[in-house]
């Protein structure tokens, strides 16, 4: 589902985001991706759903290549930024109705995914609220909804969990078992919490200064009694919280 060969990004700026990142992710997998802040999560996620492009490598996304088509990539993906974005200003079926709309869906079909992919997410009911005035939990089930909405088969999420209360966080996780075991989707996921990558994936890469230092189950990671957190600060050298030494300035 995903195969890349030496991706990379280096910024305008010089920084080097991402430094020949080989990936590759089954169909129907749950893939963690690790790293502390800076280590390259976002970057590398922007450039596998065509919002950046590579300044080397290659990747094939959903069966299509990465930089020559990209258009069909779009088409089997999903993707869910990290949450902090202005919220939608139409009530929940208006914005699942534009977005159906950008995807060519007829009336009827958006009818009928909205409401498919608003079950799916537990938002039933909720039709005709404001995402401004959603929970946290269900602002971020909204964003998946939403996501879901053209059918993709692949699904990325950029730290999905992030800010969540305990119980918000166990139900996403549920919802997105849930996915895979329906849908057979594939799932692609960020996250600074090991805890989560150990409960939800059933694989784990670990970026560093915008390399993969490691991959594997959290189970076969987890030698010698340690636990996830263990192996990352035996990795990295660092919690998985701390903030990453590469440079900071953002440049387009
Ligand atoms: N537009 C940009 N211009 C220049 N440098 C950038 C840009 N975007 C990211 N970077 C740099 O690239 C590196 C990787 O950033 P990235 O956002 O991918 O990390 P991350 O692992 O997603 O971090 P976080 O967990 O904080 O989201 C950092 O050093 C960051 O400052």
């Amino acid at each position: 589902m995903i195969n890349t060969m030496g991706l990379s990004k280096t910024f305008k700026g010089g920084a080097e985001a991402v430094r020949g990142v080989d990936i590759c992710v089954e169909q129907g997998e749950i893939v963690g991706f690790l790293g502390q802040n800076g280590a390259g999560k976002t970057t590398t996620m922007r450039l596998l759903t065509t919002l950046l492009r590579p300044t080397a490598g290659t990747a094939t996304v959903a069966g299509h290549d990465l930089i020559g088509a990209p258009k069909e990539v779009r088409r089997r993906i999903g993707y869910v930024a990290q949450s902090g974005a202005m919220p939608p200003v139409s009530p929940v079926k208006g914005e699942l109705e534009l977005q159906g709309m950008l995807y060519g869906l007829s009336r009827r079909e958006v009818a009928a995914r909205a409401e498919e992919v608003l079950a799916r997410m537990e938002l039933t009911g909720l039709e005709t609220a404001f995402p401004a005035a959603l929970s946290g939990g269900q602002r971020r089930r909204f964003d998946i909804a939403f996501a879901l909405l053209h059918d993709p088969a692949l699904l990325f999420l950029d730290e999905p969990t992030t800010g969540l209360d305990p119980g918000s966080r166990a139900n996403l996780w549920d919802l997105i078992r849930s996915l895979r075991a329906d849908q057979g989707m594939t799932v692609f996921l960020s996250t600074h919490y090991l805890d989560e990558a150990d409960a939800l994936c059933d694989r784990v890469l670990i970026i560093d200064h915008g390399r993969i230092v490691a991959e594997g189950a959290p189970a076969a990671l987890k030698t010698g009694g340690r636990t996830l957190d263990d192996v990352f600060l035996d990795i990295t050298g660092r919690s998985p919280r701390e903030q990453s030494d590469v440079p900071t300035g953002k440049e387009a």
